[in-house]
């Protein structure tokens, strides 16, 4: 590891300490980590960095542990497994801070472009974008006016209702990799289709991320379409409910 890497690890351990303090007073914190709290405290106010051992056990480990903790935390699933999880996607500054434990956690190759789905992805794609400082791009189910060239991505849903995403052409350039991100994986379909989109676009795939995967299903089509690495922090039961698409 050379001296840039080594700074870069070190501040990463500093951003997830930081966002594990947000919810924690320094004895907690010093519970979830093992760490002394007098240590914790000057690495989060930023007088000490962390050694390069200790750094990439917060990074890898037990950031994302607690991440995934924090965020069973702030999900509620209903009677029929549907989730809602307003309370993460609506709170970009803690998006902010999960970014770089999702980055480090899950061994993606660093994109050109975060590729997500509109609505509810956008904020979790603008985070990570943000941490790679690259562009973040949306698919939508309508076309943008005064976009001329759009990529599209069509598929006939479980449900039967035939789904269009688009994406504005020069979102992504070929050869360009495409990091394809989203709050939750059900079906898989979403991700299908912008699986799909990044195929037309002739770009590469750096992986497919979602917070939650609301059974296994759509993490199994992921994997099936590429040999990047596809994950979710957490997990819910599927939905035993009517299946809805709007
Ligand atoms: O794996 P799948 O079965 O495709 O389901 C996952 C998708 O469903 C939700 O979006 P939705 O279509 O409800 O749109 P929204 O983000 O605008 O709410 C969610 O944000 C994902 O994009
Ligand atoms: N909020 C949600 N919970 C479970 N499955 C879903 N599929 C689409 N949105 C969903």
């Amino acid at each position: 590891m050379n001296r840039a890497e080594k700074a870069a690890l070190q501040l990463r351990a500093v951003d997830v300490l930081r966002m594990l303090k947000e919810t924690r007073t320094y004895d907690e914190l010093a519970e979830t980590t093992g760490l002394p709290a007098g240590d914790l405290n000057r690495y989060v106010n930023g007088h000490v960095l962390p050694g390069t051992d200790r750094a990439r056990e917060v990074v890898e480990d037990l950031g994302r542990e607690a991440l995934a903790a924090e965020l069973d935390a702030r999900i509620a699933v209903d009677d029929e497994g549907y989730v809602d999880n307003s309370a993460t996607v609506f709170d970009q500054p803690f998006l902010d801070l999960a970014a770089p434990v999702v980055a480090n956690g899950f061994d993606f190759d660093r994109p050109d472009v975060v590729l997500t789905a509109a609505t509810d992805g956008i904020t979790l794609a603008a985070a990570l974008a943000s941490y790679y400082g690259v562009r973040c791009a949306y698919a939508k189910k309508s076309k943008e006016t005064a976009v001329e060239e759009f990529i599209e991505a069509r598929q006939r849903l479980q449900s039967g209702i035939e789904l269009t995403y688009y994406l504005p052409a020069s979102a992504i350039d070929p050869g360009e990799s495409v990091l394809v991100v989203d709050d939750l994986i059900r079906s898989g379909e979403t991700q299908e289709l912008l699986l799909d989109i990044a195929h037309t676009a002739e770009a590469d795939v750096a992986g497919v991320f979602a917070l939650i995967a609301a059974g296994e299903d759509g993490i199994e089509r992921a994997r099936g379409r590429t040999d990047a690495p596809v994950g979710a922090l957490t997990s819910v039961a599927p939905t035993t409910g009517r299946v809805t698409n709007d």
